[in-house]
């Protein structure tokens, strides 16, 4: 497998959350975060941005839509945890959230 990244350990995945990731949580070998926008219609809009960085990384995250909460669930499946592919993954999601 070219280039998979490599599984962070819990404190670098701690420490990437504190000091670059603060609206993030991390559940169950994934970082999770949800945004609320003002309508239905623009959380869509999110997603499609969103959608279209995933595919330019080939790197995708699992999106709940409920009205106007967005959750994004992002892990690296084929590794089986979080790698800094994930990290990068959400930082474009914050700058997309605005
Ligand atoms: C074949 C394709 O490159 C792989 O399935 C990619 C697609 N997008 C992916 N997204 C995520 N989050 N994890 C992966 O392991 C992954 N693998």
């Amino acid at each position: 497998m070219s280039g998979m990244a490599e599984l962070l350990t819990d404190d670098q995945i701690d420490q990437a959350v504190r000091d670059h990731l603060p609206e993030w949580k991390v559940d169950e070998n994934a970082l999770v975060r949800s945004v609320k926008k003002d309508t239905f219609l623009d959380g869509i809009r999110l997603v499609a941005t969103v959608a279209q960085l995933a595919e330019s990384m080939n790197h995708h995250p699992d999106i709940d839509i409920r009205y106007t909460t967005i959750t994004f669930r992002v892990s690296s499946h084929e590794a089986g945890g979080i790698t800094d592919d994930d990290l990068v993954l959400a930082r474009h999601i914050d700058t997309a959230a605005g």
